[in-house]
């Protein structure tokens, strides 16, 4: 396998007397997608936390090309993209301006292009000039979607991205996140969807009753 760019090593994670995550190790590299899956609570978005350093494992350690992985600190966030829960939008930002601003503070070259394509791409053209508040649940997370689409990134980590798309939505995501992979980026997925993982990732690790590489 093609040196990895996202490494984990025995994350480990306790919540009083239970063990969510025990020792669990994985590598995605460049141009690669790796699917994390299992059953409700089984820690699929815990370990994502642990990952990223939203939350603090326990035991183990993620990098991200040699770095220690922590979302907080410059270096990393310039390389990484997530989407977890739909973002707090700014209130008063509309969905172009919002895209704008993600853009141009991730420093992306040709914000206004990219900001273009990508409201394009996610079908949010309609309501470009509407407030948060005023779009649908699918569309807002259309808006978290391209919010991780218009900053630069070498990782983009993912949980359950799917979640409140209609049909043609998990059909475009796939095909943009087969498009991540064709540009060298890295993928992490958390989803409930066999469909979408099956399409896109090139590896699948289990966690829960039946845990395991697949
Ligand atoms: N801060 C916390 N304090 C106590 N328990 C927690 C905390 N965060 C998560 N847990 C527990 O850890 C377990 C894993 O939760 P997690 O959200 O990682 O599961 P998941 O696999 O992402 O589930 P789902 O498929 O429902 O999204 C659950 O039993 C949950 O209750």
């Amino acid at each position: 396998m093609a040196d990895a760019l996202l490494t984990v090593r025995g994350i480990t994670r306790r919540f009083g007397d239970r063990t969510i995550l025990s020792g669990v190790d994985l590598d995605v590299a460049a141009g690669e997608a790796v699917g994390v899956v299992g059953p409700n609570g089984s820690g699929k978005s815990t370990l994502l936390r642990c990952i990223v350093g939203a939350d603090e494992a326990d035991d183990g350690e993620a990098t991200l090309a040699g770095r220690v992985l922590d979302e907080k600190l410059p270096e990393i966030r310039r390389d990484l993209a997530v989407v977890m829960d739909d973002l707090d939008f700014f209130p008063d930002l509309s969905v172009v301006e919002h895209l704008d601003l993600v853009a141009r503070a991730h420093a992306q070259p040709d914000a206004e292009e990219v900001v273009n394509v990508v409201i394009g791409e996610v079908g949010l053209m309609e309501v470009s000039g509407q407030l948060p508040s005023t779009l649908s649940s699918g569309q807002r997370r259309r808006l978290a979607l391209a919010s991780a689409f218009v900053r630069p990134r070498r990782l983009l980590v993912l949980d359950e991205p799917e979640a409140r798309l209609d049909v043609d939505g998990v059909a475009w995501l796939g095909s943009k996140l087969l498009a991540e992979k064709a540009a060298g980026r890295a993928v992490l997925l958390v989803s409930h969807d066999p469909a979408l993982v099956e399409r896109v990732c090139d590896r699948v690790v289990r966690l829960g009753p039946d845990a395991g590489d697949g």
